[in-house]
């Protein structure tokens, strides 16, 4: 064998630098022509491979080499020579010559989405970097990555995310499939989304809901009574307690599956894996190439694969009940299928990510915002105390047409969106042309920044002030444009949960302000939630201790 090696002259084409720059170049093409990202670990174990061969070969066939070392020198050459080829093709090209030159942006930007990275660090707080970048290159549209364009413009909103919009979701959505195939939320497929959405939908329509408000009532009635058993303490991390109460309500309204955390007053072991699972989604968002190695090795990343376990388990457990009362699961299960379909396991983990975190970030921002301004605090108490004041507590039924107590909820949900870097889009192959005339070229991942537009002074009249009244018709004037109010997203991929996270939402805020005067700890402002909320698609935030004095109602 080794001598018909060394008759074809194979060591001659290794040693070619010419013929490993040609190669690199050709890599480039190739990888330039398609979306890689999922294959990421097939592009790298082949090049691993294909230089593992090389020093084989020239160590068994080369007569002119006589030890592994000289074998690793020249196959190593042949390997820089064709990776420096392809890195410099990559970047000249999309330095200079790629489609969207145009457009304005960091010149690392261009160049790859390891600039993304560290604009990251150390806050992750992305969605900041990039209001910073708008107000830098004053400009709608600026270049945030290679081929990735952040358009912060309402007048582009029906085209990237309106019913007719030809835009898909992009490649950021599907690293996870070959794991548990695609949930709802993160299917592509225009025609698969359509399909079980309507089945969704059915699970969150008028009648679906007014069968979940007594479990949502009455998980919001332990919160209350819980925060009552704390109440006059120094500190009572009003944060976390959210979160155990929207994790209750997702789990009980989700699967029949209380996680008891109101009750036991402590996080449930696998929450707190999933939000560890989160932490490097704030990294991971920018290099999905780097998710598809990690995923599959599993190095970096037995939190989320344990809790994709956690999620099938169960989803298996639902299904050897019939609850008493309807639950979503019980919508999207089929009862004459003996199997769970595999995609199901992907929609019990998104039930859970989609339904918890985002109504827990925006009700700890909603009291902190309470806590700094007290004559805010006073107003929304007074609207709510006159909302049936006979009661003792108010059902989510009580508080549906309450204008003033949902512009409280809007607000907290404009200034401090759940999902701030918004979500990432893809134009189709012969792009688009928004009505400015701008021309985004075809295959460009597009985000729609919502944390900044719904900052955007040209939208919102003084739009860093927290006032409830824009919502209602003593100040509507101060919304421009409701456009760019898009907190759920818009358009057919918007979230199908917002009406129950709006019955959540009202809910906690009215019981907890007739409950108690809420303020910060003394000697303390609640800077922590905003220094230290973390951008991981949704956000960690950051935690929140208060005060609860009992209020004295005659
Ligand atoms: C304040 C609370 C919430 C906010 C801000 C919020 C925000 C969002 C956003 C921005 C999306 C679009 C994601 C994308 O296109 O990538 C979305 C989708 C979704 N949300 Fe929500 N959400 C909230 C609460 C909920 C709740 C309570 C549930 C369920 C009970 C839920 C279930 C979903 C689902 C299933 C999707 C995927 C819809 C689809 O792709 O068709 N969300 N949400």
């Amino acid at each position: 064998m080794s001598e018909f090696l060394r008759a074809t002259h194979w060591d001659e084409l290794i040693r070619s630098k010419p013929l490993a720059a040609a190669l690199g170049l050709f890599s480039h093409y190739v990888l330039n022509n398609g979306e890689w990202d999922n294959s990421s670990h097939l592009v790298l174990s082949s090049w691993v491979l294909t230089f593992a061969g090389l020093v084989a070969f020239e160590y068994a066939a080369d007569p002119r080499v006589t030890s592994i070392l000289g074998a690793l020198q020249v196959a190593g050459t042949a390997a820089a020579v064709y990776l420096g080829t392809l890195i410099a093709s990559i970047l000249v090209y999309r330095a200079f010559f790629h489609r969207l030159r145009k457009f304005p942006g960091p010149f690392g930007a261009r160049l790859s989405k390891l600039y993304s990275i560290s604009r990251v660090t150390p806050k992750c707080q992305y969605y900041t970097e990039i209001e910073g970048m708008h107000k830098e290159y004053k400009s709608d549209i600026v270049r945030t990555g290679p081929r990735e364009l952040s358009v912060a413009s309402a007048d582009a909103i029906p085209l990237i995310h309106g019913p007719m919009t030809k835009c898909t979701k992009s490649v950021w959505y599907s690293g996870s499939y070959f794991l548990e195939g695609s949930s709802v939320h993160t299917s592509r497929s225009k025609q698969d989304h359509r399909e079980r959405r309507k089945i969704w939908e059915r699970a969150f329509n008028a009648k679906a809901l007014r069968e979940y408000e007594p479990r949502l009532n009455r998980h919001a009635y332990a919160l209350i009574e819980r925060l009552k058993e704390h109440a006059n303490e120094p500190s009572v991390r009003i944060s976390n307690w959210i979160n155990y109460y929207s994790f209750d309500v997702m789990g009980d309204i989700g699967f029949s599956r209380s996680f008891g955390m109101v009750e036991k007053g402590q996080e449930d072991d696998q929450i707190k894996k999933l939000h560890q699972s989160m932490a490097p989604m704030s990294y991971l968002t920018h290099i999905t190439w780097v998710e598809a190695i990690m995923l599959r090795t599993g190095f970096g990343a037995k939190d989320i694969l344990d809790f994709m376990n956690w999620g099938s388990n169960v989803l298996r457990e639902r299904k050897k009940i019939t609850p008493a009362e309807n639950d979503v699961f019980g919508w999207l299960l089929d009862p004459n299928d003996e199997d769970i379909p595999r995609h199901l396991n992907a929609d019990a983990r998104l039930l859970v990510i989609a339904g918890s975190d985002t109504t827990a970030a925006t009700l700890t921002w909603l009291v902190y915002e309470l806590c700094k301004d007290p004559a805010l605090q006073a107003r929304v108490r007074k609207v709510v105390d006159e909302i049936k004041p006979e009661k003792a507590f108010l059902y989510a039924d009580d508080l549906a047409d309450c204008p003033y107590l949902d512009g409280v909820v809007n607000e907290a949900m404009r200034l401090h969106p759940s999902v701030p870097g918004g979500v990432s889009r893809e134009t189709p192959r012969e792009g688009l042309t928004l009505p400015d005339q701008t021309y985004i070229p075809g295959e460009t991942l597009i985000w729609m920044p919502i944390y900044t537009m719904q900052r955007d002074a040209r939208y919102f009249r003084d739009p860093l002030k927290f006032m409830p009244e824009r919502w209602t018709d003593e100040a509507s004037d101060y919304i421009i444009d409701k456009r760019a109010f898009m907190p759920f997203s818009t358009g057919v991929y918007n979230c199908v949960g917002q009406k129950l996270a709006m019955m959540e939402m009202r809910s906690v805020t009215a019981n907890l302000v007739r409950a108690f005067e809420i303020s910060f700890v003394e000697g303390d402002d609640g800077s922590s939630v905003p220094r230290d909320t973390k951008d991981v698609f949704t956000t960690n935030v950051g935690s929140l201790d208060v005060r609860l004095t009992p209020r004295r109602r005659d």
